[in-house]
Parts: C-alpha cells; sequence; structure tokens
C-alpha cells in the first residue's frame, strides 16, 4: 500500500516513519525536504512536489497546519478523485474537507505525539468509507497506537483531551520531577520514576480500574503519606487547572474552522 504524507513536519515525520516502519511505500513531502533526510534512512521516499506525491499513493494523509489545508488540498484535488484521505489538522470539519476536494473520501483523525513510540491514541470519524476501507484505515492507524472510530461532535473535544495531552502531561512529568529533586533524588532517579510512575498508573486504569479514584483509594493508606500529598493537590486546583486546559483547547479547534473560513 502507498501513502503520501503531505507535510513532514512534527506529526507528518512521526507518522511516515511509523508507516515505513510498518511495511507502508511511504513518500512525504515539505517544502524544505533537506531537513528531514533523516527520514530517508527510516525507509521513507522525500519528494517536493505534492500533486505527484498524491498521484502516485493509495492513501494520502494530510499533516500541514490547519490554514494550509484548503491551498494542498486545492493543489491536489485532481489527484485524489475516490481516494481516501486522511486530514490530522485540528478544527477542520469533514465538511469544510469535502468543498475543497470534492471527490476524495475524507477521514479526519486526530493522533498525538505518542506515534513517535507507537502509543498515539488516534480518534477518527468519517461519513465516505465502506467498511473494508473502515478496516483499511484501521490498520493504517494501528501502525503507530491505538485507534477509534467517533462520531465527528466529539473531534474538537478529543483534539482538546488526547491531541493536546501529551504537552498536559509533560507538564505534570516535568513538576513530578523538579518535587524529586526538592525532596533530594538525582535527577536521573527522579525522571524515571516519574515516567514509570505515569506508565504504570496509565496501565492500571486501562487495564483493570472503571474509575481513576479507584487507584487513589487503593494508594492511599489512612494516615499515611500519600493523603497528605493529596491534600496539598486539592488546595492547589490542579484538577480544576487540567480541565480549564482541556476546555480552551477545544474551544480553541472550534473556532479554528471558523477563522480558516473567514480568511478564505
Ligand atoms: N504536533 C502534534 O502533536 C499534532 C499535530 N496535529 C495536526 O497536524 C498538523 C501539523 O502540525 P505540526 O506537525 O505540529 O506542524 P509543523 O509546522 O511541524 O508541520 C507542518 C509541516 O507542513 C509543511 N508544509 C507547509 N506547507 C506545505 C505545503 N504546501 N506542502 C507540503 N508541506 C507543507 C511545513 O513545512 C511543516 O514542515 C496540524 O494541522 C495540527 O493540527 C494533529 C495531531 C497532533
Ligand atoms: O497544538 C495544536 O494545534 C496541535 C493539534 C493537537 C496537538 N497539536
Amino acid at each position: 500500500m502507498k501513502v503520501a504524507v503531505i507535510g513532514a513536519g512534527t506529526i507528518g515525520s512521526a507518522v511516515a516513519k511509523a508507516l515505513a516502519e510498518a511495511g507502508y511505500q511511504v513518500t512525504a513531502t515539505r517544502r524544505h525536504i533537506e531537513k528531514v533526510k533523516w527520514l530517508e534512512e527510516a525507509g521513507v521516499r522525500l519528494e517536493r512536489d505534492n500533486r505527484k506525491a498524491s498521484e502516485e499513493a493509495d492513501i494520502v494523509i494530510i499533516a500541514v497546519k490547519p490554514n494550509k489545508v484548503g491551498k494542498v488540498l486545492e493543489e491536489i484535488r485532481e489527484k485524489v478523485k475516490d481516494k481516501i484521505v486522511i486530514s490530522l489538522a485540528a478544527g477542520i470539519p469533514l465538511k469544510l474537507l469535502k468543498e475543497f476536494a470534492p471527490e476524495a473520501k475524507f477521514v479526519r483523525a486526530m493522533p498525538n505525539i505518542a506515534v513517535l513510540v507507537k502509543e498515539s491514541f488516534t480518534a477518527y470519524a468519517t461519513q465516505d468509507l465502506s467498511e473494508e476501507e473502515i478496516e483499511t484505515v484501521e490498520k493504517l492507524f494501528s501502525a503507530f497506537g491505538k485507534c477509534l472510530r467517533i462520531e465527528e461532535e466529539y473531534m474538537d473535544a478529543i483534539t482538546g483531551l488526547s491531541g493536546s495531552g501529551p504537552a498536559y502531561v509533560s507538564v505534570f512529568l516535568e513538576a513530578m520531577m523538579y518535587g524529586g529533586l526538592k525532596v533530594g533524588l538525582p535527577r536521573d532517579i527522579a525522571r524515571l520514576a516519574a515516567a514509570q510512575t505515569l506508565l504504570g498508573t496509565a496501565k492500571l486504569l486501562l487495564e483493570l480500574g472503571d474509575h481513576p479514584a479507584e487507584i487513589r483509594d487503593m494508594v492511599i493508606t489512612p494516615g499515611g503519606t500519600t493523603i497528605d500529598g493529596i491534600f496539598e493537590l486539592e488546595e492547589g486546583k490542579i484538577r480544576t487547572a487540567i480541565m480549564k486546559a482541556i476546555d480552551a483547547a477545544t474551544k480553541k479547534s472550534k473556532i479554528l474552522s471558523t477563522r480558516i473560513l473567514n480568511s478564505t
């Protein structure tokens, strides 16, 4: 299966590399292609011409910034007739994608940067694909993590939660690490302890628990150490801050398409 990735920036390069490693024939484009020469080592072919890359591909993935999606789709419109086109852009609805290239079969997808370690959560929405084509795109998304088909109405919320999520989690991880430094741990030990704790807790939730509170309850020994830490977290309104972050990013995703529509 031949895949073209249009826009080999941060997420496009990660996707291109993961797909090449999974055995797809991948061509990636970017305006300054020399900046991603390293992709060739991963088996990705580099190409400057978006039209040529799209013409040769079975599936086209659009990984440019949201305000460039329209321009790129207009450029490759003739080359993606009846082809599956997967847009990774935040905030661009299927309806708007379709206006730029009416004869393509669109998937709106939101992965996250954990594509780099093949642990992305990729949610996607589509109205154009057959069951067989759904299987094809799910296999493709599975090359870099877990995927889930959702209704398009949830795509902005998913963007605010799991698309942007690694950025929030990295703030939390850094704070955990700094906490470790504050109480005298060497840097490398604090880093490993914070990261492995996050990984283990996520696994506990996915494999055992229905609700994070169950995990919290297992850790808190009455009169022990954890409850003193939790008391401080509650005073710092950490939950409110995280909920506000997801709310703000979701709202931004919602207004992106309005901005783009107004500027075209
Ligand atoms: N960075 C992330 O973690 C995620 C990003 N996204 C979405 O992916 C898209 C890209 O985001 P990033 O990778 O962060 O941005 P980026 O700026 O790193 O990558 C965009 C790339 O597109 C290239 N480009 C611009 N115009 C082009 C054209 N006409 N033809 C070919 N290439 C062109 C740029 O040179 C750049 O390398 C955005 O729409 C974003 O919403 C989605 C999920 C996660
Ligand atoms: O910050 C952004 O707009 C993109 C979309 C989700 C993650 N990064």
